[in-house]
């Protein structure tokens, strides 16, 4: 696949909950003037009621979900009136698997850049994160299971390598310098 058959970008920005995904993709979509799109809003009720019962979704729970999410950002990036020809979504995307859906299950995977944001830090700070958040479904007792599934992007997966992933350790970093080293590794 050449260049110029690329139209636009979607960016994923993924990791376990209270990692950073909906912070940094915030700052992301202010930087390149694009659509957000908030992936957790797209769950169905069912999924909502489950989690927020402290049970781990399935994987047969998760693929509507993540075919839903790929189809409507890739229509965000075409979109005639957005002129940065990116868009954004927060998504756990945890395993490997979930990142080769989301790029399959796209509405035109041969003509979208896909790029994978993969934040990850401590279980510890991920669970004092939770616990301090309000209002959200997903509680602090979610955060093991994630761990625990978690496939931080490695090996041909990196852009560095050709892939279609960044893997960023948020240990210790502002938002402001993980922003920096997402927009400097994106290579877009
Ligand atoms: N780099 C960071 N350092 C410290 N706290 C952060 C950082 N990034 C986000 N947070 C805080 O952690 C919590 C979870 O962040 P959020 O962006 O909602 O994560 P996620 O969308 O991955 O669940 C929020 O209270 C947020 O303000
Ligand atoms: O920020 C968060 O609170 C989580 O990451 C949240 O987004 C949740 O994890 C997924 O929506 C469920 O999907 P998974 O079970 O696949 O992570």
């Amino acid at each position: 696949m050449t260049q110029s058959l690329i139209q636009s970008t979607v960016i994923v920005v993924g990791g376990p909950a209270g990692t950073g995904k909906t912070t940094t993709a915030t700052a992301l979509a202010d930087h390149f003037s694009s659509p957000f799109i908030e992936g957790d809003v797209l769950h169905p009720q069912v999924n909502v009621d489950k989690m927020s019962k402290g049970i781990p979704l399935t994987d047969d729970d998760r693929w509507d979900w993540l075919k839903t999410l790929s189809q409507q950002t890739s229509i965000a990036s075409l979109d005639k009136d957005n002129k940065s020809n990116i868009a954004i979504v927060s998504c756990s995307m945890l395993k490997k698997v979930y990142r080769d859906y989301i790029k399959l299950n796209s509405t035109n995977h041969n003509h979208i850049r896909f790029r994978f944001v993969f934040l990850y830090t401590t279980f510890e700070e991920l669970i004092n994160r939770v616990e301090n958040r309000k209002g959200h479904f997903m509680k602090s007792d979610m955060v093991k299971s994630q761990y625990e599934i978690m496939e931080i992007p490695e090996g041909v997966e990196l852009v560095s390598n050709g892939g279609d992933s960044i893997a960023i350790d948020a240990t210790g970093k502002t938002p402001e310098q993980i922003n920096k080293e997402v927009i400097d590794s994106l290579a877009l």
